[in-house]
């Protein structure tokens, strides 16, 4: 199973553009024999929280509709980033799976919201967790700071999912933290993390980029820069396995203790 990150800039606050410039990362997804392509955080609109309310998707239907259409036609499953997801409750950051018949599959929305962006004044927490399944595996979908948070990624990897799909716009002065948290999913759970950032800048943040997919035993796999570009590796879930067999953790793990 061949992964790719699509580690793009996001235009802030023009969704049109965004929609234009995503057709190229399926062309070059496609060229690279990828199975999934993952997109990062609010892909559609950036971090325009101020003007949110009226550029959010009414219920996430526009980008479901643009995804599910380039998904059939390039034949590959979408992580399609998170976008702004405009409910009769308010505005959520929800992530979107679609397979590679362009069927919807799973919407989850960040349950963690980041107060030093500003998410809580403007934004929504979800009430569900990211679990889904694609091609008969199980795997689970976060959202950005949703990784500082190693009790809700165990809670997915308990559940059964071998893979992390992480979509972020995390930004460049906390790029050490970033790494290291997801080496540290990666090795606590004994999982593939494949965590995808953006580049570029927004009138807050500059972002850093550093794409990563990353294997159950903490090898990272693949790296992205901080320039455009799609990062690729490809995944054995039997190693997954393997590597619980040699460190049997969670044979070994004593949640009595944990309470
Ligand atoms: N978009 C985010 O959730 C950013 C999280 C972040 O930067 C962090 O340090 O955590």
């Amino acid at each position: 199973m061949k992964i790719g990150l699509a580690q793009m800039d996001i235009r802030f606050g023009d969704p049109e553009s965004n929609y234009a410039q995503a057709e190229k990362w399926f062309q070059q997804a496609e060229s690279e024999q990828c199975d999934i392509l993952v997109f990062p955080e609010l892909w559609t609109t950036g971090y325009d929280l101020k003007r949110i309310e009226g550029i959010a998707d009414e219920n996430s239907e526009k980008t479901i509709a643009f995804l599910s259409r380039l998904a059939k036609q390039y034949r590959i499953n979408v992580i399609g980033g998170s976008v702004a997801n405009k409910t009769d409750s308010g505005i959520d950051n929800r992530l979107i799976v679609i397979d590679s018949k362009g069927n919807f599959v799973k919407g989850y929305s960040k349950l963690h919201l980041f107060k030093l962006m500003d998410e809580h004044h403007y934004l929504l927490p979800g009430k569900e967790d990211g679990l889904f399944t694609l091609s008969g595996e199980q795997m689970a979908g976060l959202i950005c700071y949703d990784i500082r948070f190693p009790e809700w990624v165990r809670k997915h990897v308990l559940s059964g999912a071998k893979i992390l799909f992480v979509s972020a716009e995390w930004p460049e002065q906390r790029i050490d933290h970033w790494k290291v948290l997801l080496r540290a999913r990666a090795i606590e759970n004994q999982c593939y993390v494949a965590a995808c950032n953006r580049v570029g800048s927004d009138p807050d943040n500059t972002f850093g980029g550093s794409s990563l997919i990353i294997d159950p035993w903490g090898e990272i796999l693949a790296e992205g820069s901080l320039q455009e570009e799609l990062v690729t590796a490809a995944v054995n879930l039997d190693t997954v396995d393997e590597v619980r067999k040699q460190i049997p953790i969670f044979d070994d793990r004593l949640p009595d203790f944990y309470r």
